[in-house]
């Protein structure tokens, strides 16, 4: 059985007390669940201080909102894998819409990131997700396993296990239109059938795909109980202790 997988992204939000405040609440709030896999990805400049936090153990771990691929040099403003863990990070998120659509990150650059970070053995978060236009234009499928493929490119089946996917329908994200389980069901059924093509069944069973958008306590139960959706990939309610604990609580009773 896969085990499920619930991180926050704090996006470009909290401040460096507050963010110490919320890693430390959540790491309270959910000590002891073991059957939950946890994140938290703060703002780069935040991580240190949260890793410093979070330095006694426990299951909830650090992640990285984005990464660039090369190792150092001449890319002022990126960060490399090794300075993130450096900072103790273990997960990075690749291909988040708000990099594709605001930033303007390619499928090729998303790849070349996935692949340094897991290269230099981080655990890599690989978002996709359709645009509203391209959902009503009937083309959810073809643009999110184009994604599929384009960011696992390259990566042979034991890599491709240890990534993470993220499916995050873009019309979702910070919008309180959650996809209903069903609109979740279907994609996350299609990005599995694809992975067992493009590797096989026992890769693509093996393969945790996190559901984002819109995500919070009131939905939790309704999208983890739906059977391809492993985990929840969580934005604004990730941003307060009460809301992202209750979403692992109400994962870890659904697992147990
Ligand atoms: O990375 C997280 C997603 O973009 C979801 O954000 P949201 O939960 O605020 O809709």
């Amino acid at each position: 059985m896969r085990k499920p997988f619930i991180a926050a992204n704090w996006k470009m939000n909290t401040d460096m007390a507050s963010a110490v405040e919320l890693a430390g609440g959540v790491a309270k709030e959910i000590a002891g669940i073991e059957n939950v896999k946890t994140a938290v990805c703060p703002p780069f400049v935040y991580l240190q201080k949260v890793a410093e936090n979070l330095s006694h153990g426990g299951n909830l771990h650090l992640g990285a909102q984005d990464v660039y691929f090369e190792g150092n040099g001449a890319f002022t403003g990126e960060i490399s894998c090794e300075m993130l863990k450096d900072v103790c990070v273990e997960y990075v998120i690749t291909g988040h819409s708000e990099r594709r659509h605001v930033i303007g990150e390619t499928d090729e650059l998303i790849n070349k990131k996935t692949r340094a970070a897991l290269d230099a053995k981080l655990l890599p978060i690989l978002c996709i997700g359709e645009l509203l236009e391209e959902r009503e234009a009937g083309k959810t499928n073809a643009v999110v396993a184009n994604q599929v493929k384009k960011g696992l490119a390259g990566f042979s089946a034991a890599e491709a296990v240890e990534i993470t996917l993220a499916y995050e329908p873009v019309w979702a994200i910070g919008t309180g239109k959650t996809a209903t389980s069903e609109q979740a069901q279907e994609v996350h059924a299609m990005i599995r059938s694809l992975l067992a093509e493009m590797y096989d069944q026992a890769t693509a069973e093996a393969i945790i795909i996190q559901y984002g958008g819109s995500a919070k306590p009131a939905n939790t139960e309704e999208l983890m109980s739906c059977p391809d959706v492993d985990g929840l990939l969580v934005g604004g309610a990730g941003l307060k202790v009460e809301s992202f604990s209750e979403m692992i609580k109400i994962t870890s009773k659904l697992y147990s």
